[in-house]
């Protein structure tokens, strides 16, 4: 008797084969329930997470950008509002977006509005405290034309080429949901003002669905 001939069923090759197949098969429909079934659930595809999650990270880049901006007037003395600055940012991210994009200009001023507004609670809140508490002020003196407002001019047309990517989904009440959601881990600030924070940043974006 040959070895092979006593070799029990499940050393053969068909079985083997058959095996392999038969996971390989079970693999890719467990897949697609999984698909079908997060679809189905009103879950967002990966791609439009992605697009939201950068528009998140870079917003959350301009909000940490107000720590540096809070810094540099705490030295100076410069006031925290600053309407002029604000006007020929809203002047040139309209510009922008009608040049290179199909936003509307009332809702990407809408949006850098709120970027403003988020910013100025961070500055508010971290010059307040440091008044409060002068031996916590910052030894840093960074200079706000220099150091700092050239940072945000190079983040604007990031911003607005993520609002274009996004602005389409944000139809979509699970993308709204998502937003709101992921929010809570891309942008960071000081806990006491964090809500504030955040919901002012999204202010536009939540309430101006496309
Ligand atoms: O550039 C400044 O002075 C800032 O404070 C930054 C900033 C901004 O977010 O771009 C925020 C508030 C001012 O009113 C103007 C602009």
């Amino acid at each position: 008797m040959s070895i092979i001939k006593n070799k029990p069923f499940y050393y053969s090759h068909y079985f083997k084969f058959s095996y392999f197949f038969a996971l390989m098969l079970l693999l890719s429909a467990c897949q697609h329930i999984q698909q079908s079934q997060s679809l189905s659930e009103g879950q967002i595809s990966a791609s439009e997470s992605q697009k939201i999650d950068h528009l998140l990270m870079l917003i959350n880049q301009r909000l940490e950008v107000a720590v540096v901006v809070a810094k540099a007037k705490w030295h100076s003395g410069a006031a925290i509002d600053d309407p002029l600055r604000e006007a020929s940012i809203l002047n040139a991210v309209a510009a922008q977006a009608r040049a290179t994009s199909d936003l509307d200009s009332v809702f990407v001023r809408g949006f850098f509005q709120d970027q403003f507004d988020a910013g100025k609670i961070i500055q508010q809140h971290l010059i307040s405290g440091w008044r409060q508490n002068p031996p916590s002020t910052p030894f840093d003196v960074p200079d706000l034309a220099r150091d700092v407002r050239p940072v945000l001019d190079q983040l604007n047309p990031q911003l607005i080429t993520a609002l274009q990517d996004s602005r389409p989904l944000l139809k979509n009440p699970r993308v709204q949901a998502i937003l709101a959601e992921h929010a809570q881990i891309f942008i960071h600030a000081d806990a006491e003002i964090r809500q504030q924070v955040i919901q002012k940043a999204l202010q536009t974006l939540l309430s101006n669905p496309a």
